[in-house]
């Protein structure tokens, strides 16, 4: 029996979710085992989050460098070093990725790490690939997600790149062909775009980052389009050419253009394969996943536990975190559930102004308001007034719900409403706040007005109605 090792909690996969799980099932009690192949590091310091956003603050310098007319500043001689950026892009994604090998798992106790690829054998016992078998009492599985790539994709070889290769580039491209206006489409496409390189946007819908609000997608499209050319609506299907790739499209608009490369993010797939799902028993969605709770993670009523990108619920950061930390307690408490309230729903996409998206849009007798950046006062100021920002609010009371949002600083406004949401403010609670003067925040106050408008809502006593320049 020594190639069968026991423990409370076996976690497989040590991502954001997977090592959330490991110190949540051991603070709580349990024995532990994290199973990797690579303990690398996570998608989110080596491939995703990190990298991404390291690219995209070079994109802000150099675009902003171009602003700097409208203030009265010219600068001359200015060009954009692609080997040099990419290279900084590496150089702190290697330390990010460094560091939470150091700290996450560097500092794991002994003997909790098994660096093998994990397949289940049954509900409570798992094959490792190097022969060993692990059983254990609950199993939470965190194995993350990975980037489809279509078979006509994959089919052109190094041309087609996709969010795990991208950073790997020596330089940046000439011209770049981005497929799939999502969260990842959309930061990467503008950042290339503002760091010089000519990008076509591409996408089969007719609707970028699944928004909801009519006018923010038309602002989005706005700012989008400025940057970049953009394809809503069409079917592509690429070719290899000499040095790069076709790419014929048709649909709501037809053509063909050559690309030095292109960029494929087109959605990202629960990483499921190779874990024999089939010996657990569990029932799966249409799409392969196995159904859970996300008040406790569970699975049905078995012993095991979904965490992270693979539970496909919401692909993001901190749920991936939060989801490990609630699979992590309550495989160590099993079979006693622990029921967990989630937090608001919320994601950012950190285009240049931020996209944002909170909580829910609809409800009975939903209320809008729309605050409109393009004149809003310290907007204006800083040169930055594009933008427009939706709020929903539930009747009868005006209680926010959620808000669509592309803004300046949108990623602070999307913080402070979504902790509003949370804390279930009304619009009438949020007018009663103090705002400063000037800031973005203002722009908040005529969406807040007209939602208690719409009802009508009470607007707070004693507080001006009226707006300082610019507010
Ligand atoms: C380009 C990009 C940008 C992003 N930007 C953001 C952002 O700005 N903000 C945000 O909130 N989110 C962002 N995300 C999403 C975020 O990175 C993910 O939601 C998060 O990293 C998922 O963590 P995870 O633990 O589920 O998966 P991972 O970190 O991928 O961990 C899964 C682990 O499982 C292991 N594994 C797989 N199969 C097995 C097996 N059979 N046995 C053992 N181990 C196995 C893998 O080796 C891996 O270590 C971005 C993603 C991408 C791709
Ligand atoms: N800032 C952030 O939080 C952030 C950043 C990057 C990624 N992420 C996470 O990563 C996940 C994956 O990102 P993503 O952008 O790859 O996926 P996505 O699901 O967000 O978007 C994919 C897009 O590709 C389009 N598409 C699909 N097939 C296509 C085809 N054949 N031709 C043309 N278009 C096609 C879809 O219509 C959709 O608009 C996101 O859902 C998000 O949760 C988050």
């Amino acid at each position: 029996m020594a190639n069968v090792l026991q423990c409370d909690v076996a976690v497989i996969g040590a991502g954001t979710a997977g090592l959330a799980a490991e110190r949540a099932a051991r603070k709580n009690g349990a024995s532990t085992l994290l199973i990797d192949p690579e303990f690398k590091g996570t998608t989110c310091a080596t491939v995703g989050c990190m990298p991404s956003k390291l690219l995209i603050a070079a994109a802000k310098e150099a675009h902003g460098i171009g602003r700097a007319g409208l203030f009265g500043i010219e600068v001359e001689g200015v060009w954009v070093d692609g080997p040099a950026v990419l290279r900084r892009v590496r150089n702190e994604r290697d330390r990010f990725a460094r560091l939470t090998r150091e700290s996450s798992i560097g500092e794991l106790p002994q003997d909790v790490t098994i660096r093998a690829r994990a397949r289940f054998d049954g509900p409570n016992r798992l094959m490792l690939d190097d022969g060993r078998a692990i059983e254990a009492h609950a199993i939470v599985i965190a194995t993350g997600s990975a980037p489809v790539l279509p078979p006509p994709f994959a089919a052109l070889g190094e041309a087609a790149l996709t969010s795990d290769t991208v950073f790997e580039l020596a330089d940046l491209p000439k011209r770049l062909a981005v497929i799939g206006s999502g969260a990842i489409g959309l930061e990467l496409a503008q950042a290339f775009a503002h760091l010089g390189v000519r990008v076509s946007l591409f996408d089969k819908s007719r609707n970028m980052a699944k928004l909801r609000c009519p006018k923010v997608h038309a602002s989005l499209r706005e700012i989008i389009e400025r940057d970049l050319s953009l394809h809503l609506g069409v079917e592509v299907s690429p070719d290899p050419a000499e040095n790069g790739v076709r790419l014929r499209w048709t649909g709501d608009a037809s053509g063909e253009t050559t690309f030095d490369k292109v960029l494929v993010a087109v959605g990202r797939r629960p990483r499921l394969e190779g874990l024999a799902l089939d010996k657990t028993g569990l029932e799966l969605d249409d799409h392969g996943v196995p159904l859970h709770d996300r008040a406790t993670m569970r699975c049905g009523d078995s012993a095991i536990f979904l965490a992270g990108d693979v539970a496909a619920d919401l692909p993001l950061l901190h749920e991936a975190s939060h989801d490990g930390a609630i699979a992590g307690r309550n495989a160590a408490a099993f079979p006693a559930p622990i029921e967990t309230t989630r937090s608001t729903l919320f994601s950012i996409t950190f285009t240049d102004p931020p996209l944002a998206t909170i909580g829910e849009a609809e409800a009975d007798g939903a209320i809008t308001g729309t605050a409109d950046y393009a004149d809003q006062g310290r907007a204006r100021v800083e040169g930055r007034n594009e933008g427009v920002l939706t709020l929903y609010a539930a009747a009868p009371d005006g209680r926010l719900i959620g808000a669509d949002l592309i803004a300046p600083a949108g990623e602070h406004l999307a913080h402070m409403l979504a902790w509003a949401i949370q804390r279930e403010v009304t619009a009438t609670e949020l007018l009663e706040m103090p705002f400063y003067h000037p800031t973005v925040e203002e722009g908040l106050k005529h969406a807040l007005r007209t939602i208690c408008a719409a009802r009508p809502i009470p607007l707070p006593q004693d507080q001006d109605t009226g707006a300082p320049a610019g507010a």
